[in-house]
């Protein structure tokens, strides 16, 4: 091993400045000896006006605070190889001053013109215009090192004055850059021929220990740790190259996990760092068979182990680092392909940001308004090495360059990139100590922001949750006092419309208790005119006992099992049909005035004697003696009725012995007129069938028949009518509820009243016809089919059969006569002036009435009329089936018949009696005395 040798004083660095082009065209002075070499002014470079402005900045005088970053440049020797290319080979033994001159005319761009400059040439292959050269100068480097320079010469002058800074307890740095091949790693490792910086540091560090236990025990201890960066795909990572163990981490400005080696002699040390020289990782490349593939940190610790406080707390941290940075490699020059190249690009990216760290430090410390850029954080490197990049600690570079033209490229690159690093001063260059006091004060400082900050930030954080709590507060405070008022108006709008349903339910209430009202008053009324009618039927039933003292027919069943044949049972059917109609009301009216109407006549009765009493009536032209004829006419007028209500009722009474009389005749209108109260009814088969009740009446063919069916029809009439009647009534009491209004009462009465009249002036116009009429009808019964119903000929022919029976035996059809008699004089009206000829002696009128033509023509007119009527208002049909389904009312009929019995229809008749003098005079007289009695007296309503 080289011994080492102890180094020279170094020699006054001249003040920094960099000549970037010569004159073009002015002579060039001769190189001025490195060691004598000064400073020129420099020349402004016309492409590099950063770098020539910093030229042009004139150095200060270095200071005792203020130093500036060393740079150091290197000029590796040509190759052998590339030495023989060389036109002019260096002379041994001559001078270095020489050699850029006889370079300059050779294969060499770049020569040292002074200690502290070089000229950089470009070569004649690169340049645009060959007859116009080019040459830089690169001045102000603290150290230019010629190719001959040996290790020592580097270490005297780079390394001793960092080594003694580190036994002085101050850290430091020193750098190797250049491009790949360029020296590096020798300048650092060196060879165990030729020992590197590394090697002389450990031995002058190693020497300095030897001096100092001669004078005093061993006080200080140093360790060694090597690592390096490379690459790992896209990343970086930090491998130990003193141990085995896995690779470190790199935090902050610590590498967690790295050995650190103490080293007990220079041998063990020295070993130590060949072996981890060793153990770098190398490839060969093109441009260099044993070429660095990353970036080598080699790290020195110096730790005080004397008792000795101050010598401790000098080197207790002085930490002297080496780095072996691997050089920037050209593509073209390497050939590296993949993970060569791979490296490659991780190696430049590392230099350039190393570059990059650097000069954002001169540009800060240019103009301190530029902030510091954090390049460092782009590679393990920098912040491995950030303290030093920031100019936090000293730093000294060595640049290695080849001088070969073919390397101008790299040389230009790394001298135009690394002469301003030059520049970078260090104010206050912190030793060890410094350093680790202003870390622990930056960290108490750091830590002391970091808690204002902290508390500002609660305060902050305070505050605004407080805002966002008063925030939110108003929000909730505006949304509920809009519920609020949301609520408080449907509160009012319920309010309001719960008042206006309370009014209108008070309103309904009261409409309904006045509904209930006149309900109750209806039902009462009812309930009084039913007990009215019940008086009524129990002084009928007197009368009716009265009156059937003397002759009361005597209806063997055998008549009516003789007139099952088909012809009366049609005509029964007929009547049956007619006799369904529920006509109550005028039943109930027409009962209670017709009672009034027997009392009134049975008065006169009495008052006439027992011969009046028993007058003889008519009957086909003889006179019948019939002393019963008053009080028949009332039975006869009540069963009339009642005939039109009860079921099973037969109108036979209408038709029976009276059908050649004139009492029958008035006995057909009078039914007509009621079946006329009827008409609302609108069955039409009704109609055909009480004409076939009354044409029998007219039909003198077949006496017998008509008897039998006038018994036929009588007796069950008479005896089924007071059977149905008290359900009648209450079925009708039942429906006639107050769902019937007064007005719809009012309006029927009117429409029935209305047809009346009309069926009243109807008869009046036809009369002349009646006996023509019947005449043809009586001539040939079977002919009547042809002008009525085919149903209804043979019940005429029945009724007129039991008719001529009845004539026959005179003594057994006194109840048909004196029905027939009473009919007359309620249903005609044509003689009242006949009737007041008799003085109301009606058993002598009804004596005289004898017109059977007409009798039996009237019948035929009547049915006519009311079919034509009720055709005319309600349209029906004949079907039976319809008449169950046309049900209705007649009770505002009835009363309406009762109110204007003595009104003017009778005084229509007035003035028809006039005209029918010759016909029927003594109906008439009958009609108008019963007028008068009924005009006597007053109608009740209903
Ligand atoms: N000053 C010098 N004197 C003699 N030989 C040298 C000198 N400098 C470099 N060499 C030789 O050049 C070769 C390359 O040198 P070195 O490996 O140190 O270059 P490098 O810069 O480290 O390259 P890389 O960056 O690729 O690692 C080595 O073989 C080395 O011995």
């Amino acid at each position: 091993m080289e011994p080492v040798a102890a180094p020279p004083e170094p020699a006054s660095p001249p003040p920094p400045s960099t000549v970037r082009r010569n004159p073009p065209r002015r002579a060039r002075p001769p190189p001025t000896p490195l060691a004598s070499a000064k400073p020129k002014p420099s020349s402004r470079s016309s492409f590099l006006q950063d770098e020539a402005a910093a030229a042009s900045i004139p150095a200060p005088p270095p200071s005792s605070q203020e130093e500036r970053l060393k740079v150091f440049l290197r000029i590796r020797p040509v190759p052998d190889r590339d030495r023989c290319k060389a036109v002019a080979r260096p002379m041994p033994g001559k001078d270095l001053r020489r050699k850029p001159k006889q370079a300059a005319g050779g294969d060499l761009c770049l020569v040292p013109t002074g200690p502290n400059s070089v000229a950089l040439t470009v070569p004649q292959s690169k340049l645009v215009d060959p007859k116009r050269g080019r040459t830089e100068v690169f001045d102000g480097f603290s150290a230019v090192f010629s190719p001959d320079s040996t290790q020592l010469d580097i270490f005297v002058q780079v390394m001793n004055p960092l080594v003694d800074d580190f036994l002085g307890g101050k850290s430091g740095l020193l750098v190797a850059m250049g491009p790949t091949g360029s020296g590096k790693t020798h300048t650092i490792f060196g060879s165990p021929r030729n020992p590197g910086i590394l090697p002389l540091a450990l031995r002058q560090i190693f020497k300095a220990q030897d001096e100092n236990k001669v004078a005093s025990p061993p006080a200080r201890s140093f360790s060694l740790s090597m690592f390096e960066i490379l690459s790992e795909g896209k990343g970086e990572r930090i491998l130990d190259l003193l141990s085995d163990a896995a690779e470190c981490v790199l935090q902050q400005s610590s590498i967690k996990g790295l050995q650190e080696v103490p080293l007990s002699n220079l041998a063990d040390a020295e070993s130590l760092a060949s072996r981890g020289m060793l153990k770098r990782s190398t490839a060969a490349t093109n441009a260099n068979s044993n070429s660095s593939r990353s970036q080598c940190i080699i790290t020195i610790h110096g730790v005080h182990k004397s008792s000795d406080a101050d010598s401790e707390h000098l080197l207790s941290n002085a930490v002297l680092t080496i780095a072996d940075l691997a050089g920037a490699e050209r593509e073209r020059k390497t050939g590296n392909q993949g993970s060569r190249l791979l490296e490659s690009n991780f190696i430049n990216n590392t230099s350039m940001v190393f570059g990059l760290c650097l000069r954002s430090l001169l540009e800060h410390q240019k103009n301190q308004k530029k902030p510091l850029e954090k390049h460092f954080k782009n590679s393990m490197l920098t912040r491995y090495l950030r303290d030093y990049l920031e100019g936090r600690k000293k730093m000294t570079l060595i640049l290695n360059v080849k001088p070969a033209n073919d390397d101008y490229l790299d040389t230009s690159f790394l001298l135009r990139q690394a002469s301003p690093y030059m520049k970078i001063k260090y104010t206050s260059l912190d030793d060890s100590s410094d350093l680790i006091s202003q870390k622990r004060s930056n960290a108490s400082l750091i830590c002391q922001e970091n808690k204002k900050k902290r508390k500002v930030e609660r305060k902050e954080n305070i505050e605004t949750d407080n805002i966002a709590k008063v925030s939110e507060d108003d929000a909730q405070y505006k949304f509920l006092n809009s519920e609020l008022r949301r609520v408080s108006r449907s509160e009012a709008i319920m309010t309001n419309f719960a008042r206006a349903l309370w009014t209108v339910l008070k309103q309904y209430k009261h409409k309904l208790l006045e509904s209930e009202n006149a309900a109750e008053s209806m039902k009462q009324l009812i309930r009084d005119q039913y007990i009215q009618i019940v008086e009524l039927k129990k002084e009928l039933e007197v009368l009716n006992s009265c009156c059937s003292c003397k002759h009361i027919p005597v209806i063997e069943d055998t008549s009516i099992d003789q007139d099952d044949s088909v012809s009366s049972g049609q005509a029964g059917q007929s009547l049956v049909s007619l006799s369904n109609k529920p006509n109550l009301g005028s039943y109930d009216a027409s009962v209670d005035n017709f009672h009034l109407v027997a009392e009134e006549v049975l008065k006169e009765l009495k008052s006439h004697g027992a011969e009046n009493f028993s007058a003889p009536c008519s009957l086909n032209g003889e006179s019948v003696s019939c002393d019963t004829s008053s009080i028949s006419f009332i039975d006869e007028q009540e069963q009339s009725f009642r005939g039109l209500k009860a079921e099973k009722s037969c109108c036979a009474d209408a038709f029976g012995p009276m059908s050649h009389t004139e009492e029958g005749n008035t006995k057909v209108e009078l039914h007509a007129i009621h079946k006329k109260l009827d008409a609302s009814e609108c069955f039409t088969g009704q109609t055909s069938a009480h004409a076939g009740g009354v044409t029998p009446s007219s039909s003198h063919s077949d006496n017998q028949s008509n008897q039998s069916l006038t018994e036929h029809h009588m007796l069950p009439c008479l005896k089924t009518e007071r059977v149905s009647l008290s359900p009648q009534f209450t079925s009708c009491s039942k429906k006639a509820t107050i769902e019937q209004s007064e007005d719809e009462i009012e309006e029927l009465s009117k429409i029935i009243l209305e047809d009346i009249h009309h069926d009243v002036n109807i008869r009046e116009v036809k009369h002349p016809d009646y006996l023509s009429s019947s005449q043809q009808v009586s001539s040939d019964t079977e002919d009547v089919g042809s002008s009525q119903s085919s149903l209804e000929l043979p019940g005429m022919v029945a009724s007129q059969k039991k008719l001529e029976e009845l004539d026959l035996e005179p003594e057994r059809c006194e109840p048909g006569v004196v029905n027939a008699t009473v009919e007359c004089a309620v249903g005609h009206s044509q003689a009242p002036e006949q009737m007041s000829d008799c003085e109301g002696r009606v058993p002598c009128l009804l004596k005289e009435i004898t017109c059977p033509a007409k009798a039996s023509k009237a019948p035929s007119k009547v049915s006519e009329a009311e079919e034509a009527a009720d055709k005319k208002k309600e349209g029906f049909t004949s079907s039976p089936e319809d008449t169950k389904k046309t049900r209705r009312r007649l009770q505002p009929a009835a009363a309406m018949l009762l109110k204007e019995f003595p009104g003017a229809d009778f005084d229509v008749d007035t003035r028809r009696e006039e005209r029918g003098k010759s016909s029927s005079s003594v109906a008439a007289g009958r009609s108008d005395a019963l007028i008068r009695v009924l005009k006597a007296r007053p109608v009740r309503r209903v």
